[in-house]
């Protein structure tokens, strides 16, 4: 396996990959441009959150080439968050942003007044909000999104996915995001790619 850098933001050809010694991933090829929104579909258990694993370098056992700008910001599912650490300092930290540009984030996704508060006193869509205002604050070369509206009610998915959309707009980061909502990547996304079979390939 090689990693480096691009030109592109993302360029992703591999001819195999495992885990735990069983091959998951077959040969996958696929680049992501700048300022680019690519979904990542497919069923549960195919491989989605290995190929960003692979690309966060998380995951080492791959035969092939991936190059990816250098600064990565990951979203996952459940938002990973400093719990001793309340909204705005865990802004302030993990973005290396200072207080009062933090505080600017907080009232873009509508966490104005959760500022002083710790993410156990958060619900889990003021949590994820936090985590997505997080990623974009961070600036990051390339975002990749593993499920962020998974098992939120149809209101807040909508909301968060709107939110999401104002932020790639005025922050267009490449960005690849990891669904089985064919709704949500057709919304959100410019091109989809979709797996199949084990390993799993781009069908
Ligand atoms: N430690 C492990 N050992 C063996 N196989 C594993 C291990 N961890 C994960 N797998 C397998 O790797 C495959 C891919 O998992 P992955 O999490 O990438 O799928 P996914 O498409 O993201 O699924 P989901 O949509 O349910 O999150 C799964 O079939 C899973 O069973």
């Amino acid at each position: 396996m090689t990693r480096q850098g691009a030109t592109r933001a993302l360029s992703f050809d591999i001819s195999a990959a495992r885990v735990g010694g069983s091959a998951v991933l077959g040969a996958i090829r696929f680049e992501l441009g700048q300022g680019e929104c690519v979904a990542l579909c497919g069923p549960s258990g195919i491989g989605k959150s290995t190929i960003l694993r692979v690309i966060a370098g998380l995951e080492t056992d791959f035969d092939g080439r991936v190059a990816c700008a250098p600064r990565i910001g990951m979203v996952f599912q459940e938002p990973v968050l400093l719990p001793w650490r309340v909204a705005r300092d865990n802004l302030r930290l993990l973005a290396k942003i200072d207080a009062p540009t933090a505080q600017g984030w907080l009232e873009r996704v509508g966490l104005g007044a959760c500022a002083d508060r710790f993410p156990g006193q958060l619900s889990l869509g003021q949590q994820r909000r936090l985590s997505l205002a997080r990623a974009f604050a961070a600036t990051p070369d390339v975002l990749l999104l593993d499920e962020p509206f998974v098992s939120l009610d149809s209101d807040m998915a909508d909301e968060m996915m709107a939110l999401f959309e104002g932020l790639h707009r005025a922050r267009p980061i490449a960005t690849l995001i990891v669904t089985h909502v064919e709704a949500e990547a057709s919304r959100l996304a410019t091109r989809i790619l979709r797996l199949a079979g084990r390993p799993a390939r781009l069908v």
